[in-house]
């Protein structure tokens, strides 16, 4: 190691916010110093919506591609930006402990979910979203909107939007928690899979001692178990990272527990499903199995009941 770790980030506010953060406990960790490597990708350049130019994969890809070119050491991702199938040539170095997991309303006059008047304007892009605002309040409008976070808060601040559904999150690690009205629990706003952490992905060998020491330092192994099975119910149900699914799971006392929820687009029709598992201890071993085993029993027990005719696969939309 010659003492500089090249971090590939997406040059976006919130993406460069959350790789500095991390980065600066991998330095500390790894006693090294950090390079950090903007990527510019067609997510972020594209105002075309996510969908049509491939899912939220496309943040990832440009990033992937730098790492296996070696432009750089690590990638820190958002990891429900991650697509679920494995890499062969990469893998998940580390996953720290998540920020809040949950989506916030950012709105005008405070107004919360169940206070917006009649007819609000509520921009969001995601399909998970618009289906939970119209289970939520069938009575007001989802707005398409893309853009970086403060492009968002900004369409709120200038009367052209009542509302903007965002990530808690982001918000959190852009110093913008103020703007945030209504914090929804994921019991009843289940969010996507894996939003919240961050993914600090790396070349499959990295032949590379102080490294992969930094990572393990920056691991959170209950986060990984629990964005691991979220993110096995969204490749179990073989839908796109647009289709409206939401998964929570968490870990409190002995049990891991895993709700996931699919919903039809206009959010009328919801199915759920929730089970806990004992893991046997809490290794990470362990913590694997029991999500796996927990993702298993959600997967079925959705599908069982419909989820596929609520959920189709991308291509079909
Ligand atoms: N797809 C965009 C994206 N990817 C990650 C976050 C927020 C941060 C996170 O979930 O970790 C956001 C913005 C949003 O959904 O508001």
């Amino acid at each position: 190691m010659t003492g500089v770790i090249r971090v590939g980030t997406r040059g976006s506010a919130l993406a460069m916010a959350q790789t500095r953060q991390i980065s600066e406990r991998l330095a500390k960790a790894a006693k090294a110093e950090i390079e950090l490597v903007p990527i510019t990708t067609q997510g972020d350049t594209s105002r075309a919506s996510l969908a049509s130019i491939g899912g939220t994969g496309v943040f990832a890809a440009a990033l992937r591609e730098a790492l296996l070119a070696g432009e750089c050491d690590v990638v820190v991702h958002s990891l429900k930006d991650l697509p679920t199938a494995e890499h062969e040539g990469l893998r998940l170095g580390a996953v720290p402990k998540r920020a809040d997991a949950r989506d916030a309303l950012c709105a005008r006059d405070g107004f919360t979910i169940a206070t917006l008047p009649e007819g609000a304007r509520v921009g969001t892009g995601s399909p998970r979203r618009i289906a939970q605002l119209g289970a939520a309040r069938p009575d007001v409008i989802a707005v398409d909107l893309r853009g970086n976070i403060d492009t968002r808060l900004g369409k709120v601040e200038s009367g052209e939007l009542d509302a903007v559904l965002l990530a808690a999150a982001g918000l959190g690690r852009l110093g913008r928690s103020d703007a945030v009205t209504d914090l929804l629990s994921l019991g009843d706003w289940p969010t996507a899979p894996g939003q919240g952490a961050l993914a600090i992905e790396v070349r499959r060998e990295t032949g590379d001692r102080s490294l992969e020491r930094a990572l393990e330092a920056v691991d959170h192994t209950m986060t990984r178990a629990t964005v691991l099975a979220e993110r096995l119910v969204l490749a179990g149900l073989e839908a796109g990272c647009s289709a409206p699914i939401g998964a929570t799971a968490f870990m409190e006392d002995e049990l891991l527990f895993l709700s996931a929820s699919v919903y039809s687009a206009d959010g009328a029709r919801r199915l759920v499903s929730s089970h806990a598992a004992t893991p046997d201890s809490r290794s990470a071993a362990d913590l694997a199995d029991a999500a796996r085993d927990l993702a298993e029993r959600v997967v079925a027990e959705l599908l069982g009941n419909g989820a596929a005719d609520l959920a189709p696969p991308e291509e079909s939309l």
